[in-house]
């Protein structure tokens, strides 16, 4: 009788556009220009302060230039009106697998749970000033991660003859039922939640929307500023702040005029017909009573600093009521807990030990801890594919006998590593499973906070069908597998789908990850009791970027 063992037979049908190939990738190819990136249309996080603002491209510190932080935000913060589409278009140009983002902090709790948004709404009459004091308070909140809604997005689409009404100025496009409200307020509800929307662009000048949508995705602050912002009770469900902007008529009709005719398109002639039969007298009837639903009621726009500088003041405070020191946190709970039933430690033999006693003696020449490393990372690859799910596979043996195996129940397992240290494990996952694809994640300390932060990400196409190999070389507080593993469940990858994999936890970043992700199961080949105050692993290995690439260490 044939004996029963259990093989790692490749799937038959591994995906042919395999990007296992892509593991070998230096920084230029991780990084490449940002207008040179062609990619299909997929999972998106949106820039901050999209869709209006340019999307900034961060690079690692090895890929050219570092600009400070405050650059960035400057560059992440400029918004200009008046070129609204054009914008709008660079931000379509993200919507590639591929995400550069300007190094997001946290958007999740201690418990992995996700932190609200804060939604200011801005409602007022046409050409009130609107857009002008939204970019007035991102300028002045002077942080990443503010997202710019616009009403005019949801603009219904026209029949032909309301296209020909709109082209004589005699359609109303100031009365409520020129909006989609239900897709603006389920826009508003899922951006609220951190999910990725697709927002239609209009375009003034054909009174239609285009047949590309913008993607975007969670913010720290989301803005949704419109005629009708604060219009039912829906709507003002969602905000938490509502600013009327209150201008007067006759200067809004002047900027009107000369932006309707410089802007979109319109004649001197049509603006006044349109604004005294329709804008004027529903302004009167439908905006001007939302005035009654406003937290804040801001006089002159744009103009009234003193306006602007209260609402920064009190969004600030908001956001620091929702915030919290997240890896301070983490690496300070859970001593001395039992480990969770998640934990995969593999056995830990005189084999294992003997690695582990190489790679972590400080005297170890870099060519035998990359030699080391590399065995070591091997075992613990080949330990998580055990953990898969196999299946009865019967095979005829060159001698005619049956022989009973097993084969993988699933085909669709792909790996994700976690930048930097992570990337060491991608060529052991791609020498156990034939065409697998690897995606990355670039998650980097920021050394005045301590909080990871999120600059790039480039996952494989419905990675919410697989089973995903989640790799980092250590895990400390927990902080970066977190905001890896969120990043996942934010592209819909079931929790239950995530095994995170690494050489060697801290026991506090494995309770962390237990605690936030009770579904996701966790590998390693040891567990040390504690980490220090800069966040390594004790005893540990050191940095193990720096070891492995022979970096000096940096910023710390
Ligand atoms: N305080 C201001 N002084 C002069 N022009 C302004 C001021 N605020 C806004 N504008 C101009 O008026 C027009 C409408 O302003 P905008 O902020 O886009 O209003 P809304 O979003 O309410 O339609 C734009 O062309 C803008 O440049
Ligand atoms: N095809 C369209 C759609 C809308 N309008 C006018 O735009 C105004 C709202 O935009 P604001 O930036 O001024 O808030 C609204 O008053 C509509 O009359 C349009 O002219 N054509």
């Amino acid at each position: 009788m044939a004996a029963k063992i259990t093989t790692f037979e490749p799937p038959s049908s591994a995906s042919s556009d395999s990007e296992c190939g892509e593991t070998q990738a230096d920084f230029s190819e991780v990084f490449p220009d940002y207008e040179a990136e062609e990619e299909k249309s997929g999972n998106f996080y949106n820039t901050p302060a999209s869709p209006i603002t340019v999307p900034y491209c961060a690079r690692p510190p090895s890929a050219g230039s570092q600009k400070s932080p405050k650059a960035r935000r400057q560059r992440t913060t400029s918004i200009n009106k008046s070129s609204k589409q054009t914008a709008s278009e660079s931000v379509l140009r993200t919507q590639h697998r591929t995400i550069y983002t300007a190094g997001r902090p946290p958007w999740y709790n201690s418990a992995g749970q996700q932190v609200e948004p804060f939604v200011i709404g801005i409602c007022g009459g046409s050409a009130s000033g609107k857009t002008t004091v939204a970019a007035k308070i991102i300028a002045a909140l002077d942080m990443p991660w503010v997202t710019l809604l616009s009403m005019d997005s949801f603009y219904k689409v026209l029949n032909e003859k309301q296209h020909h009404m709109a082209h004589d100025n005699e359609y109303n496009f100031d009365h409520p039922d020129a909006f989609d409200f239900d897709i603006l307020v389920s826009t508003l509800q899922r951006l609220k939640e951190g999910r990725k929307v697709e927002v239609p662009i209009y375009n003034f000048v054909t009174h239609a929307r285009e047949a590309r949508t913008k993607t975007m995705y969670g913010a720290n602050v989301i803005i949704f500023e419109g005629i009708l912002a604060f219009y039912g009770t829906k709507l003002l469900n969602v905000l938490d702040m509502k600013i009327f902007v209150d201008t007067d008529a006759d200067i809004r009709l002047a900027r009107r005029l000369r932006r309707d005719i410089s802007q979109r398109g319109r004649e001197l002639d049509g603006v006044i017909k349109q604004y005294t039969n329709m804008v004027q007298p529903s302004f009167n009837h439908y905006i001007a009573p939302l005035m009654t639903h406003a937290d804040i009621i801001v006089p002159r726009g744009g103009e009234n600093e003193v306006a602007i500088h209260l609402i920064v003041q009190h969004v600030h405070a908001q956001l620091q009521l929702r915030g919290f020191k997240l890896r301070e946190e983490l690496a300070h709970s859970y001593v001395g807990q039992s480990l969770p039933e998640t934990v995969h430690l593999l056995p830990t033999t005189p084999q294992i030990r003997g690695l582990h006693t190489f790679i972590r003696n400080k005297d170890t020449p870099r060519d035998e801890f990359i030699f080391y490393s590399k065995r070591l990372i091997r075992l613990v690859i080949e330990y998580t594919l055990s953990l898969m799910a196999f299946v009865e596979k019967t095979v005829e043996t060159p001698q005619g006998v049956l022989y009973n195996g097993k084969r993988m129940a699933t085909n669709k397992i792909c790996g994700v590593s976690i930048l930097r240290a992570g990337e060491t494990m991608e060529q052991a996952v791609c020498d156990v499973y034939k065409d697998i694809r690897i995606g990355k994640i670039l998650i980097q300390t920021n050394f005045s906070t301590g909080e990871p932060e999120l600059f790039y990400l480039r996952l494989p196409k419905d990675i919410k069908d697989y089973k995903v190999i989640l790799m980092d070389a250590t895990v400390a507080t927990g902080a970066a597998a977190m905001m890896a593993i969120r990043v996942l469940l934010d592209h819909d990858v079931p929790e239950s789908n995530i095994l995170i994999v690494s050489l060697l936890m801290a026991e506090s970043g494995v309770h962390s990850i237990a605690y936030a992700f009770p579904e996701v199961q966790i590998v390693t080949s040891a567990i040390d009791p504690e980490v220090n105050d800069k966040f390594y692993v004790m005893p540990g290995i050191g940095n193990f970027g720096d070891r492995y690439f022979g970096t000096e260490p940096s910023g710390e």
